[in-house]
């Protein structure tokens, strides 16, 4: 096999010069909006994983000094508490962005709580009215991941425009609206999913230029997946307990293996995770823009 040292997509290096950009904004608009912009991120229980992003998430806001407002509640949570914490955030003018951290303990019912989220807070892009948005390719706010994704692509200028791409996976977090964004990309873009036959995704894989893996089963796609000279961006997050009982990150994609076969490759973690929080943040500043325009205009339209 000829060895093609595959371009890494490096999620990381962007996402740090996007939250020196977002820096800036924020010092330049702060003064003229008069506070900060202001992020809550809800989280349940004691997920470690969730627990890794959300304290990425903290530390990424205080960087670009975006003010946190995040709660952290016991597994024992009750559903009304929850949407008394929403309620007040939605009507909080200090807060722009309202996260729930996903997935939630069973007994609660999140898709109540996203809808609950007011749409011109929600950060993450999964509240009805800013999914049907997507899929109408009208502006709103776009699900982090699958916009992150996009972002990366951009930056290294690979055009999705008649390409094929598959997203496998069809979670409404990622795989969903990851697949209507490189649609409107302008890529044939296929779905793989759980109930997809072994051969179907080898065939569906091995005709892909574009392959976004968002599964998170480790080794899902090996080289004998990948069309030589195809971009692969793994969503997949899975968490490894090493031997000395600590923990690292791996995701759907065999790494090695396929950087050989692969043109461009966006690892994890380096990838897609560091993006995830930058259009987060993102999100979050646009929010904070908007809200502001809103506000003022309204004024001027009250004088
Ligand atoms: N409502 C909601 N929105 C989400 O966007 C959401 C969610 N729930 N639930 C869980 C998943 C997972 N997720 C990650 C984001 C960034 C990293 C991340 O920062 N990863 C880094 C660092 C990893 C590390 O520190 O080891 C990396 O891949 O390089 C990881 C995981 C967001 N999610």
């Amino acid at each position: 096999m000829t060895d093609i040292a595959a371009r890494l997509l490096d999620g990381k290096a962007l996402a740090r010069s996007l939250q020196n950009e977002y820096k800036k904004r924020i010092a330049t608009l702060e003064p003229k909006i008069g506070r900060p912009p202001g992020l809550a991120v809800l989280m349940v229980g004691e997920n470690p994983a969730s627990a890794v992003y959300v304290r990425n998430k903290e530390r990424a806001s205080s960087k670009v000094g975006i003010a946190s407002f995040g709660q952290h509640f016991p597994v024992t949570v009750t559903q009304t508490e929850l949407e008394v914490a929403i309620d007040l955030l939605n009507a909080d003018d200090c807060v722009d962005g309202i996260l729930l951290q996903l997935p939630l303990p069973s007994h609660l019912d999140a898709t109540a709580l996203l809808y609950r989220i007011r749409p011109e807070k929600d950060a993450d892009g999964l509240h009805p009215v800013n999914l049907g948005r997507l899929v109408r390719s009208e502006p709103g706010l776009r699900s982090c991941t699958p916009a992150g994704v996009m972002r990366l692509l951009a930056e290294y200028d690979i055009d999705p425009a008649g390409k094929r791409a598959l997203v496998v996976g069809r979670s409404i977090l990622v795989g969903k609206p990851m697949a209507l964004m490189l649609l409107e990309a302008n890529a044939s873009v296929a779905i793989a999913h759980s109930h997809t036959s072994a051969s179907d995704l080898c065939d569906l894989a091995r005709k892909a230029d574009i392959l976004v893996p968002a599964v998170g089963k480790a080794g899902l796609i090996g080289p004998e997946l990948v069309k030589p000279g195809a971009v692969v961006v793994d969503v997949g997050i899975v968490r490894v307990t090493n031997p000395d009982g600590s923990h690292h990150l791996t995701g759907d994609v065999d790494f090695d293996g396929v950087s050989r076969v692969a043109s461009a490759i966006a690892p994890v973690p380096g990838g897609v995770g560091p993006m995830t929080v930058a259009l987060l943040l993102e999100n979050t500043i646009t929010s904070w823009v908007t809200s502001w325009e809103r506000r003022r205009s309204e004024a001027h339209a009250a004088l």
